[in-house]
C-alpha cells in the first residue's frame, strides 16, 4: 500500500524544459500510485504571465501520454497553482508566502514544504536566501526541504561558495542535491548486488578483483545544449557527478545500516581515499577527446555545432584511471569513460575478476585456450540486468574450456513499469530520505579530484578533433588500458 505524502511543492522554473519534460510526469506518477492524494499542492513560479488555468493546461499536456485516464488528469491538475514571480525581486516573495499559507490550509499540508529550484544554477543561492529571509520556511511544524538541480558549482571553490550560501538558510539534512543517475533502478541495484550476495561481497576486494570499468556512452551529440555544454565539457558534465557517484557505490565499505546517513558516510570515506593526482599522474591517467565529422558527412564535427566556437577545446569524451589508496582497493584500477557521439547509448559496469592463479586447463598442445577472467556486468541501461562470465567445459571430445554467460535481464514489462529517476527522487524527498542524493562532502571530494585533471588540461593544448562519431572514443582511451596490459570489456562489434 503506498503511503500518502503531504506537502506543498514550490517549483521555481515551472515553465522550463526540465519541469515540463520530467517533473510534472514524475509528480503525476506519484499521484497515480497514491503517494500523493488529496493533501498536496504545487505552486509553479516563473516570470511568465500565466494564470492557474493556463498553467494547468501546460501540466495537463505534459502528463497526457497515450491512454492516460483523462479524469485522473483533471483531478490532478486541480492541485496546481501559478504565481508570476521574479526570484530576484524581494517584493514578489510576499505573494508566494500568502499563497503557500492559503494552500497549506486548503489542502491540510501541515506546514510541509518542498522548494524545488529547477532554474539556472546562478539562481540557487539567491532563491535559498530569499526563502529564508522572506519568511517562506515554516517554523515549528512540518518540514522544509530544498531540492537543487545540477550543476553544483563548476569547481571546488564555486561549489563551496554555493554550499556556504545554501547553508545560511538550510541545514545539510534539508538539502537534496539531485543526481538523476542515483534515481536509476540499476544504480540502486549496485548496493543490492554487493551487500545482498555473499558470493560477490566476499570477493569484492583487491585479492579477487583485477579492475572495474564504468562506461556511460551516448550516441547523441550536444543537441540544443551547446551553450551550457561548451562551458562544461564531459569531465564536469558527467564525471564529477554521475561517474563519481557510481564509483563511490562500487568502492564503499558496507554501511552499518541501509540508511542515508550510514551510506553517505561510507561513500565519503571511499571518495576521500581516491588518489588526487599530481600533474604527471593526471596527464598519464586521463585522456580527453572531441568528436570530428563522420566520414559520410552525416554528422558535423563538434566545433561546427550551433553555438560552439570554431576553436573550442571542450572535451566531448573522457576516459580515465582512478586509484583508491585504501586497504580494499590498493592496486585495483577503476577505469571510467563517457562521451557524446559514441557507438551507442548505454551505461554499464564491468567488474573484472582475477584469473585463477594456476590454470590447470592450459593444454596448448591440445589447442585449448587460456581461461577467461570472470566478469560481472551490471547493465544499467537500456537493458536492466546482470551477466556473469564463467568458464565451463565446452561439451566436445577432450577437455576444452570456454567462457559462457549467465544472464539475467529484467523483462520489458517490468523495465517499463520501473519508476523513472525523477519519480523516485521526488518520492524520496517527500519521504525525507537522502540516500540517493549527493551530500556536500561527496560533492566536495569529487570536485577536488576533478579540479586537478581540469587544471592540467587547461594548460595543455589538445589535439582535437580526435575521434569519429560512432566509435568508442579516441585511440588513447584504448592505450590507457593497453599500457596496463588490459583492455575494455565492451568493445565495438562484439
Ligand atoms: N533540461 C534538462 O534536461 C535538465 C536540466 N537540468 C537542470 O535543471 C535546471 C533547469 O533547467 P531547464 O529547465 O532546462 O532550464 P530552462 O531554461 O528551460 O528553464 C528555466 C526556468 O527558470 C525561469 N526563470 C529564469 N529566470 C527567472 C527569474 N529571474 N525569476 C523566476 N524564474 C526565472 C524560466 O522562466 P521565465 O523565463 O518565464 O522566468 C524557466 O521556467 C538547470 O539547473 C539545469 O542545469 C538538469 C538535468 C537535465
Ligand atoms: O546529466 C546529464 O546526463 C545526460 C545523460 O543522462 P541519461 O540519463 O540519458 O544517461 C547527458 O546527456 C547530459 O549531457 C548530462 O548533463
Amino acid at each position: 500500500m503506498p503511503t500518502e505524502r503531504r506537502s506543498l511543492i514550490m517549483l521555481f522554473g515551472a515553465t522550463g524544459d526540465l519541469a515540463t519534460r520530467k517533473l510534472y510526469p514524475a509528480i503525476f506518477n506519484l499521484y497515480k500510485k497514491g503517494n500523493l492524494k488529496e493533501h498536496f499542492a504545487v505552486i509553479g513560479t516563473s516570470r511568465y504571465k500565466f494564470d492557474d488555468e493556463k498553467f494547468r493546461e501546460t501540466v495537463s499536456k505534459s502528463v497526457s501520454e497515450k491512454g492516460v485516464d483523462k479524469k485522473l488528469v483533471e483531478s490532478f491538475i486541480k492541485h496546481f497553482f501559478f504565481v508570476t514571480h521574479d526570484v530576484t525581486d524581494l517584493d514578489h516573495y510576499s505573494v508566494l508566502k500568502e499563497k503557500a499559507e492559503e494552500l497549506d490550509k486548503k489542502f491540510k499540508l501541515e506546514g510541509n514544504r518542498v522548494f524545488y529550484i529547477s532554474m539556472a544554477p546562478n539562481f540557487f543561492g539567491t532563491v535559498a536566501k530569499n526563502l529564508k529571509n522572506q519568511g517562506l520556511l515554516t517554523e515549528g511544524k512540518g518540514f522544509n526541504r530544498l531540492v537543487i538541480e545540477k550543476p553544483f558549482g563548476r569547481d571546488f571553490e564555486s561549489a563551496k561558495e554555493l554550499n556556504d550560501a545554501l547553508s545560511e538558510s538550510f541545514e545539510e539534512n534539508q538539502i537534496y542535491r539531485i543526481d538523476h543517475y542515483l534515481g536509476k533502478e540499476m544504480i540502486q541495484n549496485i548496493e543490492a548486488v554487493r551487500f545482498g550476495n555473499t558470493i560477490f561481497e566476499a570477493l569484492w576486494n583487491n585479492r579477487y578483483i583485477d579492475n572495474i570499468q564504468v562506461t556511460l556512452a551516448e550516441n547523441l551529440g550536444v543537441e540544443e545544449r551547446a551553450g551550457y555544454y561548451d562551458n562544461s565539457g564531459a569531465l564536469r558534465d558527467m564525471v564529477q557527478n554521475h561517474i563519481m557517484q557510481i564509483v563511490s557505490l562500487l568502492a564503499m565499505e558496507q554501511p552499518v545500516a541501509f540508511k542515508d546517513t550510514d551510506i553517505r558516510s561510507e561513500k565519503v570515506k571511499a571518495l576521500r581515499s581516491l588518489r588526487v593526482y599530481n600533474v604527471a599522474e593526471a596527464s598519464t591517467n586521463f585522456v580527453r577527446g572531441q568528436y570530428s565529422a563522420s566520414g559520410d558527412g552525416e554528422t558535423k564535427e563538434y566545433r561546427e555545432e550551433d553555438g560552439v566556437p570554431a576553436d573550442s577545446n571542450t572535451e566531448t569524451f573522457v576516459a580515465g584511471k582512478l586509484l583508491f589508496d585504501n586497504y580494499r582497493w590498493s592496486g585495483v584500477p577503476f577505469y571510467i569513460r563517457t562521451g557524446k557521439k559514441l557507438a551507442d547509448k548505454f551505461t554499464r559496469v564491468d567488474v573484472v575478476f582475477k584469473k585463477p592463479l594456476v590454470d590447470i586447463f592450459s593444454f596448448p598442445q591440445d589447442g585449448n585456450t587460456l581461461l577467461s577472467p570472470n566478469v560481472l556486468t551490471i547493465h544499467i541501461e537500456p537493458e536492466q540486468g546482470f551477466s556473469l562470465v564463467v568458464n565451463a567445459k565446452n561439451g566436445e571430445q577432450g577437455f576444452h574450456t570456454e567462457p559462457v554467460n549467465l544472464d539475467f535481464y529484467e523483462n520489458s514489462q517490468r523495465t517499463k513499469a520501473t519508476p523513472q529517476p525523477y519519480e523516485r527522487l521526488i518520492h524520496d524527498v517527500l519521504k525525507g530520505d537522502g540516500t540517493n542524493f549527493s551530500s556536500w562532502p561527496e560533492v566536495a571530494s569529487a570536485w577536488k579530484f576533478v579540479d586537478q585533471i581540469r587544471r592540467v588540461w587547461d594548460i595543455q593544448q589538445p589535439m582535437f578533433p580526435n575521434y569519429i562519431p560512432g566509435s568508442m572514443g579516441p585511440v588513447a582511451a584504448d592505450e590507457l588500458l593497453a599500457r596496463d596490459h588490459r583492455e575494455w570489456i565492451y568493445k565495438l562489434n562484439q
